[in-house]
């Protein structure tokens, strides 16, 4: 006997479990595959897990304030596998909520791993199961390099399979995955090395907030090797401990935690694309339309895959839409916008961004048409103590009404704050606009509409 869907999502990550759960809602019969576990990367060893840890760290950054806020904390010490524990509990119960709403709104969830037998069918545990649609969300994984000794190193996963604190860590890499494992490491107290290949982490980004995210690393002594390809890497088979040798000749020896962040490859090689017929780009992602149809009528893709900004909230949107234009006769034309994604990267302190970043502004309007306002203060939460550290915010405008098409920011509670302003952007607010709008005191927010 074979099961027949009027949608199926191969992946139970973001994009699988949203596109699924939504056409469930619009009346079809619908199901979700998924090899690993219910949640996928996001809600397993990325967003999820990172998040708890980057607040661990933030606890740890309070507990170095509290004596400049009048408290005698006696710090006896920092259980990792505490804050492990947990961690994977809250996941736990992310993964009953998980199934609980399939369960809500229809949606069968099948365990195995799928491949393509033709357009319309895939085998999970010898099982054919048959679709009218069939969305590919099957993500990504870790890249690991080619150089002698890479074996040594874990990736992100392995960071988060980790029970206790490394002493000595080198993360190479200058992504976010980098720059927030990194940053995590030393808030809880290891020795945390970030190794990057160029002169800077996250170079794509507006170059006043990497500055000032490398004012903050040096501040907060975290050690960042610029300029630094890893060569090989050797390790002392009595101690288990590892030596990392840079290209350049660095040698950072005694390390216990070694973690690849060199960003993330396609995990398409083993759903057999070819039996379905669908074409991959030469690195694997499957490109599709703005419709996220792939070239194959009736299979779809969205999320990592597509090799589109890879965020959570991405993946959910471009899901959630398919499903709409396929099952709800009122949206035939549903479909993602992938302009003005704004991100954060859970960086110390963290980094908000979203639009067009100076350089880029410049190459897009012309130097004549582009103006920036920016500022940099001490954010009053840290003001008082001796780590008195800066934020920097800032806002590209173009064109004769500066109109606002970037907003970059680092500071303390930039997290939470660029989401409203990034739906300002998304309306097409002018600076002018921003200047309208009554600031709220004290905080950091209140900068991005008082800047002069
Ligand atoms: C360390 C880390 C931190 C991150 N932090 C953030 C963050 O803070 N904010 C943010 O927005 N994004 C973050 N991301 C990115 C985010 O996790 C991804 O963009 C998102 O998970 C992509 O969703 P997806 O549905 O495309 O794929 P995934 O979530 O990767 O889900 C794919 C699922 O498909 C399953 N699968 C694969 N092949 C098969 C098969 N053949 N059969 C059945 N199942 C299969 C996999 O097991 C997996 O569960 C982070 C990523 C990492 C690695
Ligand atoms: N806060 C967030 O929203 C968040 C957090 C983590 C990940 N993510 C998503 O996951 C994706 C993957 O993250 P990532 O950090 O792995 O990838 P990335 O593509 O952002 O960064 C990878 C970095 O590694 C460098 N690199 C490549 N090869 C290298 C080598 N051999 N040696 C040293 N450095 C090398 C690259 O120059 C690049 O800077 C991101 O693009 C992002 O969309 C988002």
């Amino acid at each position: 006997m074979t099961r027949h869907y009027d949608y199926l999502a191969i992946g139970a990550g973001s994009g699988g479990i949203a596109s699924a759960n939504r056409a469930a809602i619009r009346g079809a019969k619908a199901a979700v595959i998924e090899a690993k576990a219910v949640g996928g990367t996001c809600v397993n060893v990325g967003c999820v897990p990172k998040k708890v840890m980057w607040y661990g760290a933030h606890i740890a950054e309070a507990l170095k304030y509290s004596a400049d806020y009048g408290f005698d904390v006696e710090q006896k010490g920092f259980d990792w596998a505490t804050l492990v524990k947990n961690r994977e509990a809250y996941i736990e119960r992310i993964h009953g909520g998980y199934k609980r709403g399939f369960a809500a709104n229809g949606v069968e969830y099948i365990e195995g791993f799928a491949r393509f037998v033709d357009a319309r069918t895939v085998e999970v545990n010898g099982e054919h199961i048959t679709a009218d649609h069939i969305t590919i969300a099957v993500g990504g994984r870790s890249m690991i390099p080619t150089c002698p000794g890479a074996e040594y190193g874990i990736d992100s996963d392995g960071f988060f399979a980790l029970t206790e604190r490394p002493n000595k860590a080198v993360v190479v890499g200058a992504g976010y995955i980098a720059v927030e494992i990194a940053g995590v490491l030393h808030a809880l107290g290891s020795d945390a090395h970030l190794l990057v290949r160029k002169d800077r982490p996250l170079r794509y980004f507006d170059e006043d907030i990497t500055n000032a995210l490398l004012e903050r690393m040096q501040q907060d002594k975290l050690n960042l090797h610029t300029n630094s390809s890893v060569a090989k890497v050797e390790k002392d088979p009595s101690s288990g401990l590892l030596t990392v040798h840079t290209v350049s000749g660095e040698v950072i020896d005694e390390v216990d935690c070694l973690i690849w962040a060199i960003g993330r490859e396609p995990a398409t090689d083993q759903i057999n694309l070819a039996a379905a017929g669908v074409e991959a780009d030469e690195l694997g992602f499957i490109r599709t339309d703005k419709y996220q149809n792939t070239n194959v009528p009736g299979i779809y893709a969205v999320g990592d895959i597509t090799g589109e900004a890879q965020l959570t909230p991405v993946a959910i949107k471009a899901g959630r839409l398919l499903a709409e234009r396929l099952f709800n006769p009122e949206l035939p034309d549903a479909h993602m916008d992938y302009s003005q994604i704004p991100t954060i990267v859970f960086s110390h302190p963290p980094i908000g961004t979203v639009g067009l970043t100076e350089v880029e502004a410049v190459a897009e309007y012309g130097e004549a048409q582009v103006k920036v306002y920016k500022s940099q203060f001490a954010a009053m939460y840290n003001a008082v103590t001796q780590h008195r550290a800066l934020s920097t915010f800032k806002l590209v405008c173009a064109g004769p009404d500066e109109r606002v098409v970037g907003i970059h920011g680092i500071g303390e509670g930039m997290d939470e704050i660029l989401q409203g302003f990034a739906v300002a952007m998304k309306m097409g607010a002018t600076k002018a606009q921003f200047d309208a709008t009554v600031a709220l005191h004290p905080t950091s927010a209140e900068e991005f509409v008082t800047l002069r």
